[in-house]
């Protein structure tokens, strides 16, 4: 994915302030920054789902401004905060999902029975949406995601409220999926987990990119932790205020 000049301003307010970005075919890319960096703004963008003031997206050579339904193809997209038609069951949704890229029958029944059984979601199949927890709405949405086989996948927090054995399984699933040649673009506040799983990573603050490159380039012999602090500052050292102190 190659991202270039992106800018989004809400009023006076510049989310995204002309970003450049190349995620390399096959890598498994972090994106990282502090509240209200832009992270979800950029990505919004760059899956087709808010249109940018400026700049380009192209997505394996594919413009995803004009070329929409070319691009969707392409990708899977796992956003925050976008609502799913949650009163459906989780079968019924991801079927819907496979069916609206153009999947046979046959193929959109194996594939929600394998993406439920890898959620540990089959027991719940039956259930409508509306009444999973918030871990099981994202691995559904996640399953969604990923039902017509994406080349690239974009997930904002996809781990968030997710349990830790869920969490590892999901990391396997992801693994293999960059292993056989599918591009990652994570957002998380984790560094621990950027670090692990990503091979890339690119820091944003104030819509602008500070850093990006391999993970060893960007934190330079540092922790991830502690070079993202160094980039995007703000540690207050302070005890908190006098009021909360209890003694
Ligand atoms: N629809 C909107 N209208 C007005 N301002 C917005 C809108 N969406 C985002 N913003 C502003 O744009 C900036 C970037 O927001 P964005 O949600 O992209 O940040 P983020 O990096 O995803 O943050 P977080 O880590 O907190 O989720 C913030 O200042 C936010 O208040």
């Amino acid at each position: 994915m190659d991202i270039t000049g992106l800018v989004k301003r809400f009023g006076e307010k510049v989310a995204v302030a002309g970003l450049d970005l190349r995620v390399p075919a096959g890598s498994f890319y972090g994106l990282v920054g502090p509240n209200g960096a832009g992270k979800t703004t950029t990505l919004s963008m760059a899956t087709g789902l808010l249109r940018p003031d400026a700049g380009t997206v192209h997505i394996h050579g594919v413009d995803v401004w004009a070329q929409p339904v070319e691009a969707k193809k392409l990708i899977g997209n796992l956003a925050d905060g976008v609502r799913l038609f949650d009163r459906l069951t989780g079968e019924q949704l991801v079927t819907y999902t496979g069916m609206m890229f153009g999947l046979t029958r046959d193929e959109v029944a194996t594939r929600t029975a394998d993406l439920l059984r890898i959620m540990d979601l089959t027991e719940a199949a039956g259930t409508p949406v509306v009444d999973y927890s918030a871990g099981m709405t994202k691995k559904v949405a996640l399953a969604c995601a990923l039902v017509h086989a994406p080349r690239l996948l974009v997930l904002d927090e996809p781990f968030e409220s997710v349990d830790p054995v869920s969490a590892a399984n999901i990391e396997d699933i992801l693994r293999g999926y960059t292993a056989s040649g599918g591009t990652v673009i994570v957002s998380s506040h984790s560094m621990d987990l950027v670090q692990r799983m990503c091979d890339h990573v690119a820091v944003i603050a104030q819509g602008r990119l500070l850093a990006s490159g391999t993970i060893d380039e960007v934190r330079a012999g540092k922790t991830l932790q502690d070079r993202f602090v160094e980039l995007v500052g703000g540690r207050h050292h302070a005890e908190g205020p006098q009021w909360l102190r209890q003694s």
